[in-house]
């Protein structure tokens, strides 16, 4: 077995290190009400961040809802999921829920869209403990971070790491010389997790382990990007640059992206166009890697795209939230308007009967005139959903607006109880009517306005306000460019 699984501490009490922040897990644990503010646990991979969220739930017989990076965090899934478990009572029906955020700061890309939303409204709501682990504060989503307390993980001192390394040697019945635990301890960064696999590593097979057979390079490949990018931009030397882009977990086309988008908090023009340059050419490399399957260029490019961002950089500092790269965002932008114009061509070919392939994005244009003269009719009529109806209007809000509106009157009817709306020159001409007659009744709800079913006809533009009500037109005789 893993022996880092296996000598997981299983209570506060048993963490190496960290006594002050685990005496603040404790107490907020044990104080926890409802409304009291989550907890975010943050500091370097390996220290026992996740541990200590464990143990506290062991320690107060919580159950515990985790989720991880490896989650799809969508807004739908964190709330089907944790909002659940975070309103309402444990399976026990006493006991609470301990709802564990793992990884909080990597929510991004396409398939996190929503999802630090949607782990803010989970917060606001819930009515059970919250903890979220991180290596990044910075990383976390501000509309997150505001609404949590934060507790610091500091790396485990290498005689602490050393120390626990004999213990778990003892327990395995595996002889260590002490000066091949010191070295693992030393090499480890304080990262406890890499320090027991090394010492597990090296002990495979062996019943005593000497400083020969200790390689500190099995350290495992848990630094992050956001060290890599502080070091680029801080100055670090090349050794340490070049382990760090070695170590993050990520192919190196993925992490020049995220160096990329950081050079674009240099000031200067020049260092700037420095920083492109030497990555553009680093991005030359990979390229040919992956052509030619010529592996031994991944080293120059890593080289080339720690090195020439860190000389541009000038050992600085960021300054900056470190942000992932911004055409992630851009893709899965991009992604989503392509799907949102393949599903309007669908919608207007099947009203229409056009096929929707034959309907090309000339058609839009036109259409959207229309569609602006008279939003509420064409959405009710093409079945249109708030962002289809944005893309005509341009306006997100009325586009909700109206979505809203037409999703109450669909609900109605559904029940039973249609209510037709006038359309604007039917309102016109029954206004026109009422002034000129002052002294008519009040024109009661007519039985024009009441209908059992909607009328199924594509919306005329708003006209000239007529005597009398406009008749409905009849959809069959219509054609998609009737009234432009
Ligand atoms: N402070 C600690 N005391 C005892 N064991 C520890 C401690 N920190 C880490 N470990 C060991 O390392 C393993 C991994 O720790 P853990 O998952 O809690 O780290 P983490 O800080 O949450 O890291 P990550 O951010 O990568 O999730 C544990 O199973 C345990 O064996």
């Amino acid at each position: 077995m893993d022996w880092a699984a296996q000598y997981r501490p299983q209570r506060l009490q048993d963490i190496i290190g960290n006594g002050q922040a685990i005496r603040q897990i404790a107490e907020w644990g044990k104080t926890w009400h409802t409304g009291a503010r989550p907890l975010v646990l943050y500091g370097k991979p390996g220290i026992g961040k996740t541990t200590a969220a464990h143990a506290l739930a062991r320690d107060m017989e919580w159950e515990v809802i985790e989720l991880n990076a490896s989650d799809q965090r969508t807004k739908g899934i964190i709330e089907r999921i944790a909002g659940a478990g975070s309103t309402t009572a444990s399976l026990t029906g006493t006991g609470r829920r301990l709802i564990i955020f793992d990884e909080a700061d990597n929510i991004h890309g396409n398939s996190d869209r929503g999802g630090a939303r949607a782990i803010a409204d989970v917060i606001r709501s819930s009515r059970q403990p919250i903890i979220l682990i991180a290596n990044d504060l910075y990383g976390l989503d501000q509309s997150i971070r505001g609404l949590c307390d934060t507790i610091p993980f500091r790396t485990i001192l290498a005689k602490t790491v050393a120390s626990h390394l004999r213990y778990i040697c003892a327990s395995e019945g595996v002889d260590c010389d002490t000066a091949a635990l010191q070295h693992i301890a030393d090499n480890s960064g304080g990262d406890l997790r890499s320090a027991i696999n090394s010492i597990q590593a090296a002990a495979i097979g062996a019943d005593h382990v000497g400083s020969g057979d200790v390689h500190t390079s099995q350290k495992d490949e848990r630094t992050s990007i956001f060290e890599l990018i502080k070091a680029i931009h801080s100055g670090a030397d090349d050794d340490t640059m070049l382990r760090y882009a070695r170590e993050v977990d990520g192919t190196p086309d993925t992490i020049e992206q995220w160096i990329e988008e950081s050079m674009s908090t240099l000031s200067g023009t020049e260092e700037k166009a420095y920083a492109y340059q030497t990555l553009a050419t680093a991005d030359r490399f990979i390229g040919r890697t992956y052509r030619r399957q010529y592996y031994t260029l991944w080293k120059y490019a890593s080289a080339l795209m720690v090195m020439g961002p860190a000389e541009a950089a000038g050992g600085k500092g960021i300054h900056a939230r470190i942000m992932p790269p911004g055409r992630w965002r851009k893709m899965g932008t991009g992604r989503k308007q392509k799907n949102l114009r393949s599903g309007i061509m669908g919608k207007l070919g099947e009203s229409y009967h056009i096929p929707g392939n034959a309907l090309r994005e000339d058609f839009f244009t036109p259409i959207t005139k229309l569609i602006e003269a008279d939003p509420e009719e064409y959405a009710r009529v093409l079945h249109f959903d708030k962002d289809e109806l944005e893309f005509f209007i341009g306006d997100k809000k009325k586009a909700a607006e109206i979505i809203k509106d037409l999703t109450k009157e669909r609900r109605e009817e559904e029940q039973g109880f249609v209510r037709k709306k006038l359309t604007k020159a039917q309102k016109a001409a029954l206004e026109a009517q009422k002034n000129v007659l002052p002294s008519a009744p009040e024109p009661k709800e007519s039985q024009e306005e009441f209908r059992e079913e909607p009328p199924k006809a594509v919306p005329k533009p708003p006209q000239e306000p007529a005597s009398k009500p406009e008749p409905i037109p009849d959809r069959s005789q219509k054609t998609l460019f009737d009234g432009f």
